[in-house]
């Protein structure tokens, strides 16, 4: 997993390594510099003629440094200081006072359409309120500069803990961040700002007992998925999914067909009596049929026996029997248990029942089954989705899937994992339920619930990503996301 940290937890980082670790802040500062420097030419941008726009914390200081060393690079550039004088930090005023010792060119008025490239170093993670008055109208004179523009560590406007456009924002083409990813450049809108994001060491180290449980899931994760040579079908684990009603047939497919495709050793579908002649199309699968004359308790005592896992609802639908299975579910399950679309509309009053389900409970709801489960809106969410996402998991006390562009991971006490990966095609008819197939394969295979839901998650959105890059990201189906993670297992 990769390190996130919020704006907070970066400053608390750069304190703990320059009083702690007793690295000069301005050490710190000049390989901040440096790294954005370096970026910038080896992402090739056209260097003729360079304007650094600088606020008056340690990011407009960092833009100082990178004058300074374009200056001395040979490349014509001009610094601009937005910041009052009575605002700038020592640093700030320590690298101004290098820089006029070095001959560098400030300037106190400019003209955008003048210069090839703008560094923006305005205002880093110390961004603390709205973007008002001239920092506002600077900003926005950059939106037709028809020139490349580097961000130093966050786009000027992005909140760093939420990506959250404070007033205004950079558009940024390249970002250069320090240390650790921020929260907001990985979170939308500020993920769309940052442009290319590239992470620089500059020294800044985190101490053991550091308290960020904010992740990124990385390829490694996928590798904690190991075939036995000796297994069988049963050791790959054991499936029992409620899914599918008699207008909705193909969710209960989908999601069987990616519990299978993740390599899970059986699969167990119960559904509707109607559904049986579908399923014909569906050897791999057992079938658990139910109508109006099935008594459900037994039904669900005697797969909770078999499965190792249990999932419900894609494509179940809203009726009293769906509605006694879920039931059914939470009160006698001591498995894993992933709960998804239908099974998430008809949760919403059992919230006693789910808090007091013995197994560990995964729930995977867009924002709109969120928004309705919890009452929380959608916008609300997006103002403030990592706190929001956290505060709901542990007070299901469940581990909680938020789909959205950067679908977030948080288990109940209080980890976080943001998902990287992905692409718009991805919102297609069906893709839902593939990621519910998915997790619960991932978990009958014995990954740990909250590791099995964000790799669940990863693995989703590379296929994605895989699926696109073959089909096209508006023609790519559900179907093709799980032809695409079984590829992707296999390159593993
Ligand atoms: N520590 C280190 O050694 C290292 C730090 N590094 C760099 O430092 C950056 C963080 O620096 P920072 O903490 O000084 O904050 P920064 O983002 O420059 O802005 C703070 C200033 O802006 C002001 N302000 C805020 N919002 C505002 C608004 N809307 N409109 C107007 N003003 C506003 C705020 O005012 P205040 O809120 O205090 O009133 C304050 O004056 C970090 O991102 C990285 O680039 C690297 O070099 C590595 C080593
Ligand atoms: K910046």
């Amino acid at each position: 997993m990769e390190q996130i940290v919020t704006g907070e937890q970066m400053k608390a980082l750069d304190v703990y390594t320059i009083e702690q670790m007793q690295m000069p802040s301005l050490v710190l500062m000049e390989r901040a510099g440096l790294q954005v420097f370096w970026s910038m030419q080896k992402e090739g941008l056209p260097l003729s003629k360079v304007l650094v726009l600088c606020g008056s914390g340690n990011n407009g200081a960092d833009g100082v440094v990178i004058a300074r060393l374009l200056t001395l690079g040979g490349y014509q550039t001009d610094v601009c200081i937005l910041g009052k004088p009575e605002h700038f930090t020592k640093e700030m005023e320590k690298q101004i006072e290098i820089g006029r010792n070095y001959g560098i060119s400030f300037v106190k008025t400019f003209c955008v359409h003048e210069y090839t490239t703008i560094v923006d170093a305005l205002f880093g993670v110390g961004l603390s309120r709205e973007i008002k008055g001239t920092y506002r109208e600077t900003i926005e004179s950059l939106e037709h500069f028809q020139g490349k523009i580097v961000a130093v560590d966050i786009p000027s406007g992005i909140h760093a803990g939420t990506g959250a456009v404070l007033g205004c924002a950079v558009r940024a083409d390249l970002t250069v961040t320090f240390g650790y990813k921020k929260a907001g450049l990985c979170l939308y809108p500020g993920a769309a700002y940052a442009g290319k994001l590239i992470s620089a060491d500059v020294g800044i180290l985190m101490p053991p007992s550091f308290g960020s449980g904010l992740f990124a899931c990385t390829r490694e994760e996928l590798k904690t998925l190991v075939r036995k040579p000796d297994g069988n079908k049963g050791s790959f684990g054991k499936v029992f999914l409620v899914a599918g009603s008699r207008e909705i047939f193909g969710a209960a497919y989908l999601s069987g067909q990616a519990v299978l495709r993740s390599g899970a050793g059986m699969l167990k579908i119960a559904t509707p009596k109607e559904n049986r002649e579908m399923f014909a199309c569906f050897p791999e699968a057992m079938l658990a049929v139910y109508d109006e004359e099935t008594a459900l308790e037994e039904l669900v005592r005697e797969n909770l026996d078999w499965a190792d896992v249990i999932g419900i609802g894609p494509g179940i639908g809203i009726s009293h029997l769906s509605e006694r299975l879920l039931e059914l579910l939470l009160k006698l399950v001591k498995k894993p248990l992933v709960i998804d679309a239908d099974g998430l509309r008809l949760l919403k009053g059992k919230e006693a029942l789910l808090r007091a389900c013995k197994g560990p409970v995964i729930l995977t709801p867009h924002l709109g089954e969120f928004a309705a489960l919890t009452g929380i809106s959608i916008a609300r969410w997006k103002e403030n989705p990592i706190e929001i996402t956290e505060k709901t998991a542990e007070e299901l006390g469940v581990i909680l899937v938020c789909k959205d562009a950067r679908t977030l991971i948080s288990s109940k006490e209080g980890k976080t994992c943001i998902n990287l990966c992905g692409n718009d095609g991805m919102a297609t008819a069906g893709s839902g339920d593939v990621l519910t197939g998915l997790i619960l394969g991932l978990l009958a295979q014995g990954l740990l619930p909250f590791q099995a839901a964000c790799t669940g998650v990863y693995l989703h959105a590379r296929a994605g990503d895989l699926a696109a890059s073959k089909k096209g990201r508006a023609a790519m189906l559900a179907g093709d996301l799980i032809d695409a993670a079984g590829e992707i297992l296999k390159e593993l």
